[in-house]
């Protein structure tokens, strides 16, 4: 069954109250987005393979490490996704970048694809697909679900806040992927939000409300 970290860094946990906040406005919800989603790279990251080398300081020789060369993509869904991806890229800038591009419908709630681009070996690449909200799950599902019908072999998802019901389907349908998140909430509302929740990422992130 896949894991589901709750990353509870008093760092992440701070930013994600004033990006929960009704009173933050768009540029400083951006900024603190970002700044979380590298907070939580870094927690992310903690299991990366490392190999030994030797290096020379100024005073002698070293036996040192280096990452071992694992090769990582990352996979926003558009468009909240987007939000959360220059700030892991600045921990993992060698990181290739794909997109999936869902919305959700607002009467059904079920995601509609609209794009996918992807790098050409995604098969042997981590991969970490990422989007601010797990709420339904649906759209994390159909994300999955593209990528691994494109050979995909190793994914792993991360969130800023998610809703159980969205835990529950990823960890049903996909229980070979773990889950990072930032905080699961209670419960969602009739409307498929989450509550507490942070309202429409996308929608803040980008100003479009
Ligand atoms: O778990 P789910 O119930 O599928 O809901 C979560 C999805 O909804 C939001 O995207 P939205 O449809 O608002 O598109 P946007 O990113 O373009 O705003 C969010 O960014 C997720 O992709
Ligand atoms: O709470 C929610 C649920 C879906 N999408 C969002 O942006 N927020
Ligand atoms: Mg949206």
């Amino acid at each position: 069954m896949g894991n589901v970290f709750v990353f509870d860094h008093p760092l992440i946990q701070h930013k994600l109250t004033y990006i929960r906040d009704v009173k933050t406005g768009t540029k400083e919800f951006r900024e603190l987005v970002d700044e979380v989603a590298m907070l939580m790279a870094f927690e992310i990251t903690r299991d990366l393979p490392l190999q030994d080398v030797e290096v020379n300081t100024p005073v002698t020789t070293a036996n040192a490490k280096v990452l071992s060369g694992k090769k990582i993509g990352l996979v926003p869904i558009l468009r909240a996704g987007l939000g959360m991806v220059d700030g892991v890229r600045k921990l993992i800038p060698a990181a290739k970048v794909g997109h999936v591009g869902l919305y959700r419908d607002p009467k059904t709630l079920k995601p509609v694809e609209y794009y996918v681009k992807l790098p050409s070996d995604i098969h042997e690449r981590e991969l970490i697909v990422i989007d601010p909200m797990l709420a339904t799950g649906g759209s994390a599902n159909d994300a999955i679900e593209a990528l691994k019908k494109r050979g995909a072999k190793h994914i792993r998802l991360m969130c800023l806040v998610a809703a159980p019901e969205g835990v529950e389907l990823i960890k049903k349908e996909h229980p070979d992927v773990d889950i990072y998140l930032a905080a699961l909430d209670e419960r969602l509302d009739e409307h498929g939000y989450i509550v507490p929740g942070l309202g429409d990422a996308g929608d803040r992130l980008f100003g479009t409300k």
